[in-house]
């Protein structure tokens, strides 16, 4: 399955996806990476395993919907069935998702509906809750409301930090989202509503 990745920092899940492919675990071909930021971390490290990349930085457009149409053409060009978002800061528009003809899947470090948007982690330290995690969830055109694919849990520590938090629920992102990805890319995953099975 045909597959672009896009990313705004360093790249790590990016990473694992990428590795995930190399040892074949997942039936896909990463075939572009695209960011909105330059110099992000994980376009360099697309570059490093030979991935074509892109960067669509508002800078150059007069707005998010050209911006987003450019990034269209560019799936277009690369013939893309899947697209990744892997810690991809910006809100993809109403349009962009009606003209999208292939799935959106996003990683989110925390169990939702609970602290969607941004800097989840901070938002679960601060209101004190025991178990955080994260989730795998189709995009939709609400912000971290599409239908859950798949979570899991994680233990908030009394001595926790954002960060170490944050190190500690990336671990589990990385081998959750190479999941969610191998079971979408071989059609295991059936949706119906808000709901999704597993098809074993
Ligand atoms: N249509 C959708 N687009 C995106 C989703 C989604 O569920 N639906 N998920 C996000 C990823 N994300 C959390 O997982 C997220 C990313 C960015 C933001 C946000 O508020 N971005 C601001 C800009 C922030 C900045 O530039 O520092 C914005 O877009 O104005 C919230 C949640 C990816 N896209
Ligand atoms: N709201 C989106 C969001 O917070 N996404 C998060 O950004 C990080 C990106 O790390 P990475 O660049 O090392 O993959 C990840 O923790 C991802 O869950």
């Amino acid at each position: 399955m045909r597959t672009a990745i896009l990313a705004s920092g360093r790249g790590s899940n990016l990473q694992a996806l990428i590795e995930a492919q190399r040892s074949a675990k997942l039936p896909i071909e990463i075939v572009a990476a695209g960011s909105d930021q330059f110099g992000a971390g994980a376009l360099k490290r697309a570059k490093e395993a030979g991935i074509p990349t892109r960067v669509f930085h508002i800078s150059d457009y007069p707005d998010r919907q050209a911006q987003e149409q450019d990034i269209l053409i560019w799936m277009r060009e690369n013939q893309v069935e899947l697209l990744l978002l892997a810690g991809y800061m910006r809100v993809l528009g109403s349009q962009f998702m009606r003209q999208a003809w292939f799935p959106i899947l996003n990683i989110h470090p925390s169990l939702l509906p609970a602290f969607p948007g941004l800097h989840a982690q901070r938002q679960a330290l601060e209101y004190g809750v025991k178990i955080s995690g994260c989730t795998v969830h189709f995009v939709d055109e609400g912000l971290d409301s599409g239908p859950i694919i798949l979570q899991e849990a994680v233990p908030v520590l009394a001595e926790d930090t954002e960060e170490g938090l944050s190190q500690r629920i990336l671990a589990v992102e990385h081998r959750l989202y190479t999941e969610a990805v191998r079971l979408v890319a071989l059609g295991k995953v059936n949706r119906i509503g808000r709901r999704v099975q597993i098809l074993q």
